[in-house]
């Protein structure tokens, strides 16, 4: 069983799948291709990836790959707990450079679904926080993008901003405004 809940950006949705409980712990199907397709969801991932960050205050983002090979992103959090954004950067979108956020734990086993057409970062709220996710298209560094984590005109209220730890790639990124978005939105039939 999968729930699906939308969030306050159309296209970025949060899922939970269902947990069988006992007195070992649970079962959860974290993945199914079918259950997505229940909720009408259909997304081609060929590509798990899996990072572990030490300390609670970690930022890694926000990123994306550019087309051909952009990535829709289905994120969990597979220890501890984190913070997970996306925003929009899609030219022409009604909520461009608007952002939704969502805690994810490995308690509350909620997935962050974001779509291709979106910046994604997180931010540990633990230490030894594990984020996990699947992507519709392999890794392609010469197309990845970066737009800076704590941009003033995107305004995400990142729960630990004043201890934030960054990459040096990361702490150098531009803002939204010094983008050429490489995304066009496309109003859905
Ligand atoms: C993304 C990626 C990285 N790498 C290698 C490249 C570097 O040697 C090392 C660390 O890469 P990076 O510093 O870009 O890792 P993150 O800062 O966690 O980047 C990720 O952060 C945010 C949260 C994302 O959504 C993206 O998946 C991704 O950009 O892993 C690979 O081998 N394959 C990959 O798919």
């Amino acid at each position: 069983m999968l729930t699906v809940t939308p969030t306050n950006l159309p296209d970025v949705l949060l899922l939970a799948p269902s947990r069988h409980g006992d007195d070992r712990g649970f079962f959860s199907e974290s993945w199914s291709a079918a259950h997505m397709a229940s909720a009408g969801l259909k997304f081609d991932f060929v590509q798990d990836n899996h990072s572990f960050s030490r300390q609670m205050g970690t930022v890694r983002g926000l990123h994306f790959q550019a087309p051909p090979q952009a990535q829709d992103k289905l994120v969990r959090c597979g220890r501890g707990a984190l913070y997970d954004v996306a925003v929009d950067i899609r030219r022409g979108s009604p909520t461009y450079g608007h952002w939704t956020g969502a805690e994810l734990s490995f308690e509350n086993g909620l997935q962050l679904l974001v779509p291709a057409g979106f910046a994604h970062g997180f931010m540990t709220l633990t230490p030894d926080c594990e984020i996990i996710y699947k992507c519709t298209d392999t890794y392609a560094p010469a197309l990845e993008g970066a737009v800076a984590w704590n941009d003033p005109d995107i305004g995400i209220a990142w729960p630990l901003a004043d201890a934030a730890i960054l990459s040096d790639k990361d702490s150098a990124a531009a803002p939204l405004s010094a983008l050429e978005s490489p995304f066009t939105y496309e109003a859905r039939p």
